[in-house]
């Protein structure tokens, strides 16, 4: 694992310690992860989140999408891989270490039975944005085939479409009865991001900045929480670090921050977390 994740007696995420990788790594000891791509004139979000992951560490990201999607993708990337998405989702292989679908993706039965058929897999996943709003009406569809290893990312207007029952007047609470009612860690976007698993551990992000609120911002936090999974951090450890992580980006950004300049940031963030030992 890449980061070891701190957090204080108070619950509250500190800055993670980053381990350099050992000099006999590959891109694929790094670890692989697939972002799902929205589709066509709705491919900016998903993008982000790929360079999110790329940057944060992961060895290859490769963006999975139809094809008039994907040119438009390749007018953009370069590190990052692009393929063509298949019925079967055979691209999700065993070097695949996580994946992450929703941002763009669209409200739909189609990104539902994507979700659906991805769970499945048992991959290390991000659900964020339209692959959770998706499920307002039948939220239980999804408990019922989520795995300790997703991490669901809503900010409170997708929390109240998934998790209607549950009151956000007090967003710890919340977020605790959300992880033990969807079996999934959740991590709850906002000033102060809160991370709760399933088994009850919980902790509170406040290192973080207004700048944060701004169009595409949450794409790159899911970004992320995919690239830390595909490094093999657990999925709670992920959301805690990518939190953090997050926090810092907005702290550096400051005034002019937008979701492009972000990922821009994050080897300025990884540097002050460098372990030096
Ligand atoms: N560059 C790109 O390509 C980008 C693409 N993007 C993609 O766009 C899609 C839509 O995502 P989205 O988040 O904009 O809208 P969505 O969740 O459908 O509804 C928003 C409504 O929810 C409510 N609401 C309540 N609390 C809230 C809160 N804390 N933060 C925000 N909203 C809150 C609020 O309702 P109100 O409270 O005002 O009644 C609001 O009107 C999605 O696929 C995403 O990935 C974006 O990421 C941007 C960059
Ligand atoms: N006032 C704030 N202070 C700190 N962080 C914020 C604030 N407002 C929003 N954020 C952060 O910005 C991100 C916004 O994500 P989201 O609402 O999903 O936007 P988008 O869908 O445009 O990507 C979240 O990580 C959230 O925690």
């Amino acid at each position: 694992m890449s980061f070891r994740c701190k957090i204080s007696d108070k619950r509250v995420i500190e800055r993670p310690v980053l381990l350099a990788p050992p000099a006999s790594t590959h891109k694929y000891a790094r670890g692989s992860a697939i972002v799902f791509s929205g589709p066509p004139l709705r491919t900016g979000a998903s993008r982000l989140s790929a360079q999110a992951a790329l940057t944060v560490g992961a060895g290859l990201v490769t963006i999975v999408g139809e094809y008039e999607a994907l040119k438009e993708h390749a007018a953009q990337v370069t590190a990052i891989m692009l393929r063509e998405v298949d019925p079967d989702l055979a691209i999700i292989d065993d070097r695949v270490r996580s994946a992450l679908l929703g941002p763009g993706a669209g409200i739909s039965t189609r990104t539902k039975e994507a979700v659906l058929r991805l769970l499945q897999k048992g991959v290390p996943l991000v659900l964020d944005a339209d692959a959770l709003t998706s499920f307002e009406l039948q939220p239980s569809e999804l408990f019922g085939a989520l795995h300790d290893q997703v991490v669901l990312t809503p900010h409170e207007g997708e929390f109240a479409r998934l998790f209607p029952v549950i009151d956000l007047a007090d967003r710890f609470t919340a977020a605790r009865l959300a992880a033990e009612l969807s079996g999934a860690v959740v991590l709850l976007k906002g000033a102060e991001t809160i991370v709760a698993a399933p088994d009850g551990r919980l902790a509170v992000n406040t290192y973080a900045s207004p700048w944060l609120a701004t169009a595409g911002s949450g794409d790159v936090l899911a970004g992320l929480v995919c690239g830390l999974l595909a490094q093999g951090s657990s999925a709670f450890e992920a959301a805690c670090i990518a939190a953090w992580l997050h926090g810092d980006i907005g702290i550096r950004g400051g005034p002019g921050l937008t979701a492009d300049a972000m990922p821009g940031l994050i080897p300025l963030v990884l540097a002050a977390c460098l372990d030096k030992g």
